[in-house]
């Protein structure tokens, strides 16, 4: 799990899931080793530009760059990513050693090596003992621990989590997001996090990608952004945000 972080930039791309559709647009950069949120209204195009940074969907144009290397037209399994979701990260009918395990080996034959890493991966998110488990025998929580081991086993220098603890309660959430800041503590590795919750990024994550309608409103330091008010359309976000319904 060597980890290490490397900057992720997104250049001009552009993308739309229909050709009658206005194309979004995205110009961002995320730092180095660092935890960045990309937070937006419902609908703005956070998921599709981490699909897009994953390979799941391609650009018409632009291009994003992973450290130095072109990313653009790799496929998903060749990009230096991982990705957890909120849900259907894990196989039922696996135990817990090995959907972890398919972390590192698609067909599961692993080496004494591959099963110190999983042993390792396990440990690092509080699971060590549960590799029998099946997740239909594990909490919410838990679960996501096992999807977070295996994107660690992969050894990706960046990592993704779209919405991945927003099934979660409150105390369960703060504690998820400050176990990813002692895994990113230890590794290093890039962080990006969409979350709905500005008090999910103020926890954890240095910078801040707003965005709004499949565009980049605005990106900097996260207290720059959400306690200084520095934005207009962050600004009016989080006052929509307060508004008793
Ligand atoms: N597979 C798809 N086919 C067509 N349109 C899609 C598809 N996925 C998303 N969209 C549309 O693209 C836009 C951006 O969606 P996206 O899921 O990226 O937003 P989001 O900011 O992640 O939203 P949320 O916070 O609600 O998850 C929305 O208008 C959505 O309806």
């Amino acid at each position: 799990m060597s980890g290490g972080g490397t900057s992720v930039r997104c250049e001009a791309l552009s993308f739309r899931y229909r050709p009658d559709e206005p194309a979004m647009r995205f110009d961002c950069a995320f730092a180095p080793g660092r935890v960045t949120s990309v937070m937006g209204p419902s609908g703005s195009g956070k998921s599709t530009l981490l699909a897009l940074i994953a390979g799941f969907e391609r650009a018409e144009s632009g291009r994003i760059l992973i450290g130095d290397a072109d990313i653009t037209r790799l496929p998903p399994a060749r990009r230096p990513v991982s990705i957890v979701f909120q849900d259907n990260n894990l196989f039922a009918h696996l135990d817990v050693a090995a959907n972890v395990g398919l972390g590192i080996a698609p067909d599961l034959r692993l080496d004494s090596a591959a099963r110190g890493k999983l042993a390792e991966a396990l440990d690092a998110v509080g699971l060590a003992g549960y590799e029998t488990r099946k997740p239909g025998a594990l909490s919410g929580g838990e679960r996501q621990r096992v999807a977070i081991a295996r994107a660690l086993v992969r050894d990706r220098p960046v990592l993704m989590l779209d919405e991945a603890f927003g099934s979660l309660g409150p105390a369960l959430r703060a504690a998820m997001l400050d176990l990813v800041a002692d895994l990113h503590r230890r590794m290093a590795m890039t962080v990006i996090m969409v979350s709905h919750d500005p008090d999910d990024a103020r926890r954890i994550a240095s910078d801040l990608v707003f965005i709004d309608g499949g565009r980049v409103a605005a990106q900097g330091p996260t207290d720059r952004l959400l306690d200084d008010g520095e934005n207009e359309t962050v600004r009016a976000y989080l006052g929509s945000r307060q508004t008793p319904s």
